[in-house]
């Protein structure tokens, strides 16, 4: 990607796509890798969990796809963004990889754009080869005004969008506190429905200066800046000094467990029903692959986002080269994990020796806590 004989090669594209745990960025951007004008688009997945589960579920074959995890792509895991990115850019120039003409990241629901950005854009090499689109932000209509109100990270995420998605609004349809919501950290960016969301409304946000071909970050940033400190939402908890924004995301934490037989899937869905009961308004995410007894050879995906638990989907089948097994990421506060594992191993048919079985859990949920749950 260095300049050749036809001159200098333009900057390859690079689109931030963010929004709060749950909101809809891999069924979007699942949505969005058909459309022919996205060929050649390479997707970075960041999750925020030790077990893996995004890559199974962005729909696209391995080749286009870097996952990034077991942290956080805004404070743990930057350096393996740079060094990615790097990487692609190398892959491209010894010829392994077809030259590629956009770049999309997928951040973890509780990532900060902002510094992402800072280490592309300030990156003295990267910025050779990489330029910043814009950063596209997802809002759940279900649950959006909830995370917008406790979450710092979810208002951080508006403050900085070049395009604002509003999701599931066929689950919510009245979206006017939360627009207003939105529109008092971000006034600017066009605002679209996910159904209207293509990439023509999502990519291309200008954002480069064409004479230097590099986006003008520092204003950019300024203006997020700016935003946030206009925020007057009473709920408001969060931290203005950049020294503490970005290190942590404070209790939140995410537990990852795994079972390596077979389960029915009303197991499955009957420990997901008691930990949404005993973990309450602590869980905030819980993603799903799980290995039926019922159909083997296609993976349930179940999805809960707060209390919600989306429909179950079943996969066409294992991607190639994952050894069947069941996995399930919860991300939340206060998750206790020695519950969490006692509850599966319940509805896996191994409880702990002095634990409650399944049977005893089902007759009388409510008892968790007093069951040592
Ligand atoms: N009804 C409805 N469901 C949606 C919509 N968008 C996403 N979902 C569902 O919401 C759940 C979570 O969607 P994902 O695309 O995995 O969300 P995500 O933002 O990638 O999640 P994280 O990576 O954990 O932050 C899934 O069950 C989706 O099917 C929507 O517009 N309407």
């Amino acid at each position: 990607m260095s300049a050749g004989a036809a001159g200098p090669v333009a900057p390859v594209p690079v689109t931030v796509l963010t929004g709060f745990l749950g909101s809809g960025k891999t069924t979007l951007l699942n949505r969005l890798l058909r459309d022919p004008a996205l060929r050649d688009t390479v997707v970075i997945v960041n999750e925020f969990g030790a077990v893996g589960l995004d890559h199974l579920l962005v729909e696209r074959s391995s080749e286009g796809i870097v996952e990034l995890s077991d942290g956080c792509i805004c404070c743990t895991v930057r350096g393996d963004l740079v060094d990615t990115l790097a990487d692609l850019v190398d892959r491209v120039q010894t010829g392994r990889l077809a030259p590629m003409r956009r770049v999309v990241i997928e951040t973890t629901g509780l990532a900060d754009p902002t510094p992402i950005l800072a280490s592309l854009m300030g990156h003295p090499v990267l910025v050779q080869h990489f330029a910043l689109d814009g950063v596209v932000t997802l809002v759940d209509a279900q649950s959006g005004a909830v995370s917008l109100a406790e979450r710092h990270e979810a208002r951080r995420q508006v403050a900085c969008a070049d395009r604002l998605v509003l999701t599931k609004t066929d689950l919510a349809p009245e979206t006017g506190a939360l627009v207003h919501a939105i529109r008092h950290l971000n006034a600017r960016a066009p605002l679209v429905a996910v159904a209207e969301a293509g990439p023509g409304d999502l990519f291309g946000c200008g954002l480069m200066d064409p004479a230097t071909r590099r986006a003008d970050i520092r204003r950019w940033l300024g203006e997020v800046d700016h935003a946030e400190d206009a925020c007057a939402d009473p709920h408001c908890g969060h931290d203005h000094s950049h020294a503490h924004r970005h290190d942590a995301h404070g209790a939140i934490r995410s537990l990852s467990l795994t079972h390596d037989a077979p389960m029915s899937r009303a197991d499955a869905e009957g420990f997901l029903d008691l930990l949404v009961l005993r973990f309450g308004a602590g869980l905030l995410r819980l993603k799903a692959v799980v290995w039926t007894a019922e159909d083997a050879g296609r993976p349930l995906v179940l999805h809960g986002v707060r209390t919600y638990l989306h429909p179950p989907v079943r996969l066409s089948d294992w991607p190639a080269g994952e050894a069947p097994r069941t996995a399930f990421v919860l991300i939340g506060e206060g998750l206790d994990e020695r519950v969490a594992r006692d509850l599966l191993a319940a509805f896996a048919h191994a409880p702990r020796i002095d634990a409650p079985d399944r049977a005893a859990l089902l007759d009388n949920p409510l008892s968790l806590s007093s069951r040592g749950f």
